[in-house]
């Protein structure tokens, strides 16, 4: 809840709830200074709970340096080093030493070319900013994985970040790049990184040896753009190299989504994109080809041909050969991917993903949900979809609504007589939860906000409903790596940050 803003006292919420809070400090302390009789008096007990608190807020990029009037922690017993350094280095070597020469046996030859292209770099002192392109299925994410251990296993640093959360959940240590590297929200051609020289994030900078960046192309030139501005300014530029001289290795696919920007043509998109950027004339284009999803052991022929003839075909429409290659095109979509009978067709496609619905709340199986989605074109399609699957749904309900205000630092807006409350409660805005939220016991969501990217709570990670009360609702994890794990979502405060309105919205 500090993290995401939502407590207007934090430091009363701390004052009225720290018994609770630390209620197993004492028996922490205990084992971790093997004493069976420490006595911890009031005061230290407080100070440790502020601790751990203040751990949760640096593994998430806050400090409680930075909440008010929240009470701090003394740093007795914390540990004084680079914490961000310390991080990184706590990696097994020996263990990643066993995996890194297991993978590098597994590597395809165009694999190996570009393994040995970066870890080239790295280890002779190159530098160098290398883009690795190639369609769903070619092995990025292999490569990301046996690069950091690579150089990991010898000590070294790397940062794994990605324009995602979800998507840096994939990555070992990953983190989304806003976070890691404090980009911000609104970026244009004179932003910078809020990255303090010699603070902890920038010695981390200064000593890693690789920086991997994984879907990129989702993201405008100016992030990159900032970023070396900001390497330049916190590790001199003597030589005026990008990215300061660092190795900096960008991934993506051009077919896949590029930066959404609300309203934008194409033209504007593009000219957005990494490619329009003067970094791309540093970048060194290195391609992977193959889809290794063709090379899993254990597929049958029929398997290996079916796998075959749906990636062809995705390629085909990704590169525009199905039709027209520019402008507009209708594409054909093979007859098996289509539900051809439909009278009503909410239903159809429901039943046909999640088969009966009425027996939705009692399924707790992970993997069915997990490989089950619906996408659909616009928000009114989802709202239809979601209301249609929450009807069948014969579990318990409960429904939220949200207070909306109005940010104060928009005076006008504030004063304005026109926005009234309930015009506040009919704004619907994409990725803002509607002012009414139904919710029931057994319904699968996805969350929309990163509340705790470290804990893999992030927007996009999906959960599903176990319990509900008025300001918490508890869920299972069904993505990522803490499949399982039940998880308390609080109220927090959304504030869309691009919007067409007049003024700063706030949504809880
Ligand atoms: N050299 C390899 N040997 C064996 N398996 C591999 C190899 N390279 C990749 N794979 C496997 O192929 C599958 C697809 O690879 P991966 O997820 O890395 O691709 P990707 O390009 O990141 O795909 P996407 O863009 O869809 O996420 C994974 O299961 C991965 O473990």
């Amino acid at each position: 809840m500090i993290l995401s803003h939502s407590l207007s006292r934090p430091e009363h919420v701390w004052e009225e709830t720290w018994n609770i809070l630390s209620e197993d400090i004492e028996d922490k302390k205990r084992e971790e200074y093997n004493n069976p009789d420490l006595n911890l008096t009031e005061a230290q007990i407080k100070n440790y709970a502020l601790q751990e608190i203040e751990k949760i807020m640096l593994s998430n990029g806050e400090s409680l340096k930075n909440i008010g009037n929240f009470p701090q922690p003394s740093t007795e017993g914390l540990d004084n080093s680079n914490r961000l350094i310390a991080e990184e280095m706590r990696y097994d070597r020996d263990d990643l030493k066993e995996k890194h020469s297991e993978w590098v046996q597994m590597l395809t030859s165009e694999q190996k070319d570009v393994y040995d292209k970066i870890t080239g770099a790295v280890f002779k002192d190159l530098g160098g900013v290398f883009f690795l392109y190639g369609f769903g299925g070619t092995g990025k994410t292999f490569m990301w994985k046996t690069l950091s251990a690579a150089i990991r296993c010898r000590g070294l640093i790397v940062l794994n970040v990605a324009s995602s959360g979800i998507v840096s959940l994939l990555l070992e240590g990953g983190r989304t790049a806003h976070s890691r590297f404090v980009i911000p929200w609104v970026v244009d051609d004179y932003s910078l990184c809020k990255i303090k020289p010699n603070s902890d994030l920038a010695n981390l900078i200064k000593e890693a040896s690789l920086i991997i960046w994984d879907e990129t192309l989702m993201m405008s030139k100016y992030c990159f753009e900032c970023l070396d501005q900001s390497f330049s300014d916190i590790l001199g530029n003597v030589e005026n190299k990008v990215f300061a001289g660092k190795v900096v290795v960008f991934g993506g696919d051009f077919r896949q989504i590029l930066h959404v920007i609300n309203g934008a043509g194409r033209a504007e998109i593009v000219l957005l994109s990494l490619n329009s950027s003067y970094l791309w004339d540093h970048c060194e284009v290195l391609k992977l080809t193959k889809n290794m999803r063709l090379l899993k052991k254990n597929l049958s022929v029929e398997e290996t041909r079916e796998i075959q003839e749906f990636s062809d075909w995705l390629l085909a429409v990704g590169d525009g050969r199905i039709s027209e290659p520019n402008g507009e095109a209708v594409i054909d979509i093979p007859e098996e991917f289509l539900i051809t009978e439909a009278d009503n067709p909410i239903e159809a496609i429901c039943r046909e993903i999640y088969g009966n619905p009425e027996l939705l709340c009692d399924n707790s199986n992970v993997e069915f949900f997990q490989k089950r989605v619906i996408l659909a074109p616009t928000n009114d399609d989802v709202n239809i979809i979601n209301q249609y699957m929450l009807e069948k749904l014969e579990s318990e309900e409960m429904t939220y609504l949200s207070v909306d205000s109005i940010d104060p630092t928009y005076v006008d807006s504030l004063k304005n007589p026109a926005i009234t409350p309930d015009f506040l409660n009919s704004i619907k805005l994409s990725g803002l939860p509607h002012h009414t939220l139904r919710l029931k016991v057994g319904a699968p969501v996805m969350l929309l906000r990163n509340i705790d990217p470290k804990g893999g709570l992030c927007n996009g990670t999906r959960l599903q409903i176990t319990q509900m009360t008025n300001h918490v609702v508890e869920a299972k994890v069904i993505t990522g790596d803490r499949i399982g794990d039940i998880v308390l979502i609080p109220q927090i405060v959304l504030t869309p940050s691009d919007t067409k309105l007049p003024f700063k919205m706030r949504r809880r």
